[in-house]
């Protein structure tokens, strides 16, 4: 950690009420836990938005990653599909976590349970220079596995 924390105002909802704010759960932790607002369990194969209860204002120039915790995707076949999950700067609505069951059992979630991590990241914003021609490299177009497969070269 370098410096000292970004303030991010959140507000809890009727439901987050009682809940543990999201929170870093060792002093080097890149992402801070969120849990669960709800009860809910997520069928082999299945998605579903699990509340949080939380809304956040994040500064400017910032966005929050909402990333798979491994534990749950190692175990339990648990990940975020869309991951990293963005949340916006300009976002006020509820803060939730996609999860998808790739495991081969259902899996219950319970209220409270951490559920996922949720990583504060500054944001570069890009505008773009259209031109006629690239700059040539050495790669030029190759990709997509060009340089060779998996084994060792
Ligand atoms: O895991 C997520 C991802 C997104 N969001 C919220 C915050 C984010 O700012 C907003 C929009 O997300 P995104 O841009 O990824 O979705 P979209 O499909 O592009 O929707 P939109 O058209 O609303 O931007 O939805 C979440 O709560 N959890
Ligand atoms: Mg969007």
């Amino acid at each position: 950690m370098s410096g000292a924390p970004v303030r991010v105002a959140v507000r809890r909802l009727a439901h987050g009420e009682g809940l543990d704010l999201p929170s870093y759960a060792t002093d080097g932790a890149a992402g801070m836990d969120v849990v669960s607002a709800e009860n809910v369990t997520i069928e082999a194969g299945a998605r579903h938005a699990v509340a949080t209860g939380l809304s956040v204002a994040i500064p400017a120039g910032y966005e929050i990653q909402v990333r798979p915790r491994s534990g749950l995707a190692f175990k339990h076949g648990i990940t975020v599909p869309n991951t990293p999950g963005t949340i916006d700067s300009d976002y006020r609505g509820e803060l939730k976590v996609l999860l998808i069951n790739h495991g081969n059992e259902s899996f219950a979630i319970a209220r409270g349970d951490r559920v996922a991590q949720l990583v504060l990241a500054p944001v570069t914003r890009a505008s773009w220079d259209e031109v006629e021609e690239l700059d040539a490299t050495g790669r030029g177009s190759g990709g997509f596995g060009s340089t060779g497969g998996h084994a060792r070269l």
